[in-house]
């Protein structure tokens, strides 16, 4: 193990804590920011105001950490060069920021990889979200994906984290959240959809973080799938399939892509969309024998 400013753990650590201490002035900074701003962003959607606040906050807590060698983002182009380090930073600095115009819950969600970006979910050392809903939480475990243990926390209005539990998946899932257009769903997934639908309760908001919170509170299967106009879906693999495939795994639940985990898909750009199903065990498996 080196010094503490460079093993990847310890990094990994001081950045979750980072994001936790931002997190109440990303929050008070959303109500001024409902507005979109000119231009797209690398993956060709709308920018709002507070997605570039929330961004810039970030990067500069984060960038000044020290081990930090790189700070990616999904509304910049390219990762930015942070000093020396042996870690990257890749977040989501608003997750589902569209719902800020109707007042419905949003995230921040952080992965930090042990090299350089674009990194393979094997890479990870630790990751996880926070979620400003009618409480501000953070989720997030720390340590290799095979071995991490997930927990909750409430973050203080000071930005500390308090634990609250570890996360285990209950066994007896309730809940569904599928994004897309139903019609754009590839008929295997409709037909999985349908059998799921009998023993499910459908729970959709359309932030990422908010309708995974709900599968790990209540069990169930999150997936923003592959669509029949956009075959690896919407969400992007460094910043938003990784991570929650990291936390679904470490909290005894299974990832996948339709064919085997998230964390094991090639990591081949920045940008880059993955589709990603996340839940039970049981719940996942039957997935990918209906995508065959
Ligand atoms: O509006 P849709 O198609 O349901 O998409 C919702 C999905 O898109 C996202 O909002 C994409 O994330 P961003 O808001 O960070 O771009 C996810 O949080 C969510 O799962
Ligand atoms: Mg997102
Ligand atoms: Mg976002």
């Amino acid at each position: 193990m080196g010094a503490p400013d460079t093993d990847p753990e310890a990094v990994a650590e001081a950045v979750l804590d980072t994001v936790a201490s931002v997190a109440p002035e990303v929050r008070a900074g959303l109500p001024g920011r409902r507005r979109y701003l000119d231009g797209e962003n690398p993956s060709g959607e709308d920018v709002l105001a507070a997605d570039v606040y929330a961004d810039d906050l970030l990067e500069s807590a984060i960038g000044a950490l020290d081990g930090v060698g790189t700070y990616a983002s999904e509304e910049r182009e390219n990762a930015v060069d942070t000093g020396d380090g042996p870690v990257s930073v890749a977040v989501d600095p608003l997750d589902g920021s569209s719902n800020l115009r109707s007042n419905n819950p949003m995230g921040t969600v952080v992965a930090v990889y042990d090299g350089a970006l674009p990194a393979g979910g094997r890479d990870l050392v630790a990751a996880g979200f926070v979620l400003y809903g009618p409480v501000t939480s953070m989720v997030a475990g720390v340590g290799a994906p095979e071995e991490t243990t997930i927990r909750e926390y409430l973050v203080t209005e000071d930005g500390e984290r308090e634990a609250v539990d570890t996360l285990d998946l209950p066994n007896d899932p309730t809940v569904y959240g599928f994004g897309g257009r139903v019609p754009d769903w590839p008929a295997d997934f409709a037909a999985y959809v349908d059998e799921v639908e009998d023993e499910l309760k459908l729970r959709y908001g359309g932030a990422m973080i908010a309708d995974v919170s709900q599968v790990l509170t209540y069990g169930g299967v999150f997936a923003y799938p592959a669509l029949e106009s956009a075959p690896n879906g919407k969400l992007r693999l460094q910043f938003e399939g990784n991570p929650v495939a990291y936390v679904l795994e470490g909290a005894g639940g299974r990832s996948s892509t339709g064919d085997g985990s998230i964390l094991d898909a090639p990591a081949t750009g920045l940008h880059q969309r993955v589709p990603v199903h996340v839940g039970n065990d049981d719940l996942i498996e039957r997935l990918e024998a209906a995508l065959g």
